[in-house]
């Protein structure tokens, strides 16, 4: 396993590029160490795959330079690499068995048989297709296949990474739990260094230790999940992440205190600097309260998701949803309040750090 340094990687497809908007991915400059289960989470087209296929060599980088441990492999083809990886689509040989698909990259290396053996039997019980081992892969149905692809990825132990972009797109939604808890506990037992793409917050981050959220090719935020919620870094973030997003509202400042549509809002503490830029309050809507005291709140819809409820409403022009525990009850006249707790302060959709 190795840990992957991206160093000053930047990538156009163009053959000219004239501004920072030819660019698929802008400046990414970041170490990932040796043993981390990373997801690549972000929006179609933000430029994801395009980094895994740094990553894997399928795409040289246009600038910067890739390093495993230390060694420069920019040049380097995926083999050359070492790299496992596994798409969306599966990608396997038909007319061999299902215990023949996976024992290939093992055989390959020349694994004495004993060991081959053991080691697909312990993939085949992980994916669930002990019982077809000796079937040919041609007659099975699309999730069994995918499940072999991705199987084939986690053969090898040898690896220097194992790489997944969008891997559970065609198996069904139980499977897919399955796969990704055992995924996770794959990574825990034999701390492969891991990256996985997906457009899904919760494949994210129930798979994933650090989380790299993407937008409009580049990385807005690294950090675990918990950090993603509590501190999103852009508004993106705080949006793209949680169900529902954070509420983001324009704001004016003056000191500890934020004005919205004429209303208070007394702030944790003031901002450090003094932004000239556009100005906004996010807050989740796990931290929006429905009193009896506060700003005023029209509701708009009710959705009772049985554990909470998710409230949808209105303070002056601005769309807020609040999320209200089962066993509150929500004011016939509701006014709003913000938990200084969960408030943020954005610059330029980017967040202000505050005083204190
Ligand atoms: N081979 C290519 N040639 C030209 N442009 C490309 C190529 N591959 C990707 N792009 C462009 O680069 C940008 C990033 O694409 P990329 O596939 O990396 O994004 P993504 O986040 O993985 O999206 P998706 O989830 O849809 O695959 C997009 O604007 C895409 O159109």
């Amino acid at each position: 396993m190795a840990r992957i340094d991206l160093d000053h990687i930047r990538h156009t497809y163009t053959a000219s590029p004239k501004s920072e908007a030819d660019y698929a991915l802008k400046e990414v400059d970041h170490s990932w160490h040796d043993g981390g289960a990373y997801a690549l989470l972000g929006p179609s087209g933000c430029g994801k795959t395009t980094l895994l296929n740094i990553i894997s060599g399928l795409v040289t980088a246009s600038e910067g330079r890739i390093l495993f441990d230390g060694k420069d492999v920019t040049r380097l083809s995926p083999q050359e690499r070492n790299i496992a990886q596994v798409f969306q689509f599966p990608v396997i040989y038909d007319t061999m068995t299902v215990f023949d698909n996976l024992a290939f990259p093992l055989r390959n290396r020349t694994m004495p048989e004993a060991d081959v053996k053991r080691r697909v039997d312990e993939i085949l019980a992980m994916i669930d297709l002990g019982d077809r081992a000796h079937r040919k892969a041609r007659g099975l149905t699309a999730d069994q296949k995918q499940k072999i692809s991705l199987g084939r990825g986690l053969v090898r132990s040898d690896v220097a990474a194992i790489l997944f972009d969008e891997p559970l797109t065609v198996i069904d939604p139980h499977m897919k739990w399955m796969l990704r808890t055992q995924l996770k506990q794959l990574h825990r037992q034999f701390g492969h260094t891991m990256v996985y793409v997906t457009h899904d917050q919760t494949e994210a981050l129930t798979f994933a230790d650090t989380v790299v959220v993407m937008y409009d090719g580049e990385i807005v935020q690294i950090g675990t999940p918990e950090e993603l919620f509590a501190r999103p870094k852009h508004t993106f973030v705080g949006y793209f992440i949680g169900s529902p997003g954070m509420n983001v509202v324009p704001v004016t400042l003056d000191g500890g205190t934020a004005h919205v549509d004429g209303e208070a809002i007394a702030l944790p503490a003031p901002p450090r600097e003094r932004p000239q830029a556009k100005t906004e309050l996010g807050v989740r809507p796990e931290f929006v309260r429905l009193t009896r005291d506060g700003m005023p709140f029209s509701i708009d819809t009710v959705e009772d998701l049985g554990r909470h409820r998710i409230v949808r409403g209105h303070l002056g022009a601005h769309a807020i949803a609040a999320v209200v525990p089962e066993n509150e009850t929500i004011p016939a006249e509701p006014r709003v309040t913000f938990d200084p707790a969960g408030i943020n302060l954005y610059a330029d959709s980017w967040r202000m750090e505050l005083e204190g």
